[in-house]
């Protein structure tokens, strides 16, 4: 079991994420915020770049991690894939194993490649052995009647994602890109609850 402690139903989700020029780091900061608004649940950002001995343990210890990265490239950025290289030392003895696992990102261009970025996250949480929780949102903004603030509005289904227009300061990202990246907290936090409990209730059983 991980930190979650069965008997408060308390969870720990971990953001892991290269905040970028900022505007990554704001939906880092919205999916922190759909997580720890959900009972139950303590949730950490940790910069990828800032991994002392300290990180890595928050990150070996939570029941979930999110990774997050602006896409850059058509892929996460250069810090990113540092930290993943480095997590191989946990690959190795699949120390990740069983943990839950997301992805959020952000980029310029509405596409922009960022299935590629997601998709990236995935296969990283599979080597780990993790379990994959997508968005579980509709896309938004497909409809005659849909619009640009719709939860979901750039209509990507593996994790959240956002687009900022790439001349614009940190501030003025998208509201609904933010509350979708504060869903996919929230979504993340409510199936780490439900694994720690069926994990309790398994456990009662053969005890
Ligand atoms: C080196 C570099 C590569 C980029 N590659 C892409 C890309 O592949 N697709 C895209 O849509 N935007 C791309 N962009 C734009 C960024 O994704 C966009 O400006 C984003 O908002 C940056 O987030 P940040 O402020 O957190 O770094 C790139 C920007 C840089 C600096």
């Amino acid at each position: 079991m991980n930190v979650s402690d069965a008997a408060t139903n308390s969870v720990r989700i971990a953001i892991a994420h290269d905040p970028g020029g900022g505007h990554t780091a704001r939906f880092a900061e919205a999916v922190h915020l759909g997580a720890t608004n959900t009972a139950g649940t303590e949730s950490v950002l940790v910069p990828v770049a800032e991994l002392g001995s300290a990180e890595w343990a928050l990150l070996d210890s939570a029941d979930a991690i999110v990774f997050g990265s602006p896409t850059y490239m058509g892929s996460a950025s250069a810090s990113f894939h540092a930290f993943a290289q480095a997590s191989a030392s946990r690959w190795l003895r699949q120390r990740w194993r069983d943990k839950l696992a997301a992805g959020f990102t952000n980029s310029g261009s509405k596409a922009g490649d960022k299935s590629s970025t997601l998709g990236y996250f995935a296969t990283l949480a599979a080597q780990h052995g993790m379990v994959w929780v997508n968005l579980g949102l509709l896309p938004g903004w497909n409809r005659s009647r849909g619009s640009e603030n719709d939860l979901n509005r750039l209509g990507f289904h593996n994790g959240a994602a956002a687009q900022s227009d790439v001349d614009s300061s940190p501030d003025a990202v998208h509201p609904a890109d933010l509350r979708t990246a504060e869903h996919l907290g929230r979504r993340v936090a409510e199936y780490a609850a439900v694994v720690a409990a069926g994990r309790a209730a398994l456990a009662s059983l053969v005890r």
